[in-house]
């Protein structure tokens, strides 16, 4: 049995491409960090909290979370609701459950946004919430007195 901690990423797939982006620098920040994990896809952003507590009520035990996904703002209110909404959700969830999470989901104007802050070469914010989950989860046994 492994004592590498187990994470679990939820990625919204929404934009297919960009996706693969995000998920490459999440994954490459938790391979460099020894941590394992699953991966789950849902269709959207909003849908990603809900997937979050579904595991945490699951069967398997997670050590972290982190989150991806794109929200490019078209020509309706959509885009708050998508980018507030599903921020929020995983802002509450992480507080009352006590859960290490990464926030990657990007919520931008445009494509070209979004590629730039994609890419592991350029902003990679997929690698960036990876890495926010380990330390959160570090910090969190260090408080615990687990670490
Ligand atoms: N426009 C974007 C969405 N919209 C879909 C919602 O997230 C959700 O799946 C739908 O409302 C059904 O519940 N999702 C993204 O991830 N990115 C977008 O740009
Ligand atoms: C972020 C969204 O929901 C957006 O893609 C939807 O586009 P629109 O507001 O033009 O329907």
């Amino acid at each position: 049995m492994s004592d590498a901690p187990h994470f679990l990423i939820v990625e919204a797939r929404f934009y297919d491409d960009m996706a693969d982006a995000l998920l490459e620098g999440a994954t490459s920040a938790l391979d460099e960090a020894g941590v394992t994990y699953d991966v789950v896809t849902v269709p959207g952003a909003l849908e990603i909290p809900a997937a979050i507590a579904y595991a945490i009520d699951g069967v398997t035990e997670y050590d972290g979370y982190v989150a991806l996904g794109m929200v490019i703002r078209g020509e309706t209110y959509h885009f708050d609701i998508v980018s507030n909404e599903s921020s929020r959700a995983l802002m509450d969830l992480s507080v009352a459950e006590g859960v290490p999470l990464g926030n990657g989901i990007l919520t931008v104007e445009n494509a070209i946004q979004a590629w730039a802050r994609v890419r592991k070469t350029e902003l990679d914010k997929g690698g960036f919430a990876a890495r926010a989950a380990v330390t959160m989860y570090h910090l969190k046994n260090k408080m615990l007195g687990q670490d």
